[in-house]
């Protein structure tokens, strides 16, 4: 059982990895990531494709569970508990720590049911039409679709679209939010609505954010944390992480020559 986020376990740092290796197979994906994500702020993950971003928002909310070739060693903590005990009850863990992908995938059911359902499923019995319209309202969402709520959630532009599977993550009322890529589909606009909507959640929420937009980075991120890949002996390619610290540090004057190099356009 995963306990309250509002009891003594809380801390500042809401997930922490310690040593985390990802094996895909044999393959190692990722060796011995230590990171700790910080409560109500936005920490972006850059790096080159293939060095494990993904693989590590995964690991958050174990959806690499189901993956049969995954296994992984070290330890992840959401507020203090190890994730991967043996009590901890998945499908709680992905209430909790929900996720937006890449491609906007609303369920082909109407814009109010793209709330309600997961609410329902969760066994919320409050007033489903105030838990709509406020998921809603705080993904800046409620002016644009008030009148068309029975509409299909297919019905909607992509950056609407988008932004309806982040009120859809939010209506189970969440403690953080992993993102992967979400605004890498959506045109420069959309993209910025996204982009100001992530500042606006982290008030309320913890968010994780894998991007390749450097510019988004430096724009939305407090912490970034920069990966990078390289060639293992056996052929395979082995992610880790290179540096993590405040944006500004990592964009400005950060410590390694790569992480300097990925930030400027200079390889990637
Ligand atoms: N389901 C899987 N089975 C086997 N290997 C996988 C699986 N998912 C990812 N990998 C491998 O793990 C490594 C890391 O992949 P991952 O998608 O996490 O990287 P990434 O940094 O997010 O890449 P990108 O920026 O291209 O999305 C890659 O070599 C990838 O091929």
């Amino acid at each position: 059982m995963l306990s309250n986020p509002q009891t003594k376990n809380q801390t500042d740092t809401v997930l922490k990895t310690e040593k985390l290796n990802v094996y895909y197979g044999n393959f190692l994906a990722l060796k011995e990531i230590s990171l700790d994500i910080p409560k109500n702020r936005v920490t972006a993950f850059i790096g080159p494709s293939g060095c494990g971003k993904s693989t590590l928002l995964r690991c958050y909310n174990r959806l690499n569970d189901l993956i049969k070739i995954f296994r992984a060693e070290g330890k992840v903590y959401y507020n203090n508990q190890d994730l991967y005990a043996p009590d901890i009850d998945p499908v709680e863990v992905r209430r909790r720590i929900g996720m937006v992908f890449q491609r906007p995938n609303p369920f082909p059911k109407s814009i109010y049911d793209n709330i309600a359902f997961g609410a329902r499923l969760n066994g919320y019995r409050g007033d489903m039409d105030e838990l709509v319209e406020r998921s809603l309202r705080q993904a800046a969402l409620w002016d644009e679709v008030k009148d068309k709520l029975k509409q299909s959630g297919l019905s909607i532009s992509g950056g609407q679209q988008q932004r309806l599977c982040i009120a859809r993550a939010i209506a189970v009322q969440p403690d953080v939010i992993l993102m992967d890529e979400p605004a890498s589909a959506l045109d420069p606009i959309s993209t910025l609505r996204v982009e100001e909507l992530i500042q606006q959640l982290k008030e309320d929420y913890t968010i994780v954010i894998v991007t390749h937009n450097m510019q988004q980075a430096s724009r939305i991120a407090d912490m970034t944390a920069f990966f990078n890949v390289e060639a293992t002996e056996k052929g395979g390619r082995m992610g880790y992480l290179v540096e993590y610290d405040r944006t500004e540090v990592i964009f400005q004057s950060p410590q390694e020559k790569s992480t300097q190099e990925y930030v400027s356009g200079r390889f990637g």
